[in-house]
């Protein structure tokens, strides 16, 4: 058999803007769901959802039709880590706090094979090659191996130009409730400052030529962030979604039956 080309690393590259959504129910079915949604890019967040390597697995299985490229996000940017994410068949991964090109470039060599790389030798038992049924794995991995690192503190943001230069680093998503944090703003994304840090961001990676990527739960500077350049934006959360929409229909029978559309909060 052979595995469909990995459409939203080819979107990036060709910087088609890529409307993403975080997934952090951490189940399979509600994966599945959200699968159909019409989503470019999902994010199995296995930094701040409750996931590990098989509720990661049993979600990409559920998601295995679905147009959207699933992004698995791990909790570090550990090589063992990356390596067994690979073998189940992760294929974009989202690396959270990467500070320095060096960091970068050890994460580029995690996701390679020898010679390039670190990675070990195991896809031919594992998922990744659909248990070995899918001819030449070993030597295509990379064309659709896709790497994604989060510049997300102000160290990275002071080293940004030099890890949009390494090589095989594929894309940088600006975290901003992290970002804000360290800036000494935690919960307040939108302030001045840090908004001003964000879309310097994003000019910096976009002029070093590689996709800038941001996740935020407020439309207006979703849009805005767009029409910055960057090209892969991600909208919402499949939990505070899901959260809101409950409480929304439970308020419409309240005493008021408000019908408050105040949307979900991100940080
Ligand atoms: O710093 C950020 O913002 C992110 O990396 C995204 C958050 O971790 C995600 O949980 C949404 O709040």
């Amino acid at each position: 058999m052979t595995l469909p080309p990995n459409a939203f690393k080819i979107a990036l590259r060709e910087r088609r803007p890529q409307i993403g959504l975080w997934v952090a129910m951490a189940d399979a079915y509600a994966a599945e769901i959200v699968g159909h949604a019409g989503f470019d890019w999902l994010v199995l967040d296995g930094e701040h959802g409750p996931n590990d390597l098989r509720s990661i697995m049993a979600q990409l299985q559920a998601l295995q039709v679905s147009p959207a490229e699933p992004v698995v996000r791990l909790p570090t940017g550990a090589s063992w880590m990356i390596k067994q994410f690979l073998d189940i068949g992760a294929r974009t991964l989202l690396i959270p706090m990467v500070d320095s090109a060096e960091q970068a470039a050890e994460l580029v060599r995690a996701v390679r094979y020898p010679p390039d790389g670190i990675r070990g030798m195991g896809a031919g038992i594992g998922r990744a090659s659909r248990f070995n049924t899918v001819p030449g794995y070993v030597a295509d991995a990379g064309k659709d191996i896709c790497l994604l690192v989060q510049a997300e503190t102000r160290a990275a943001l002071a080293d940004l130009e030099r890890i949009a230069g390494v090589e095989g680093v594929d894309g940088i998503f600006i975290g901003p409730a992290d970002l804000a944090a360290d800036m000494g703003f935690p919960g307040d994304l939108e302030a001045p400052e840090v908004q001003a840090a964000i879309e310097a961001a994003i000019a910096t990676i976009v002029k070093a030529g590689k996709p800038a990527g941001i996740l935020t739960f407020n439309e207006t500077l979703n849009r805005r962030y767009l029409e910055l350049g960057a090209t892969f934006v991600a909208v919402g959360a499949d939990v505070t979604e899901f959260s809101t929409a409950l409480q929304r229909l439970r308020r419409r029978y309240g005493p008021e039956q408000e019908n408050a559309e105040a949307g979900p909060r991100g940080y």
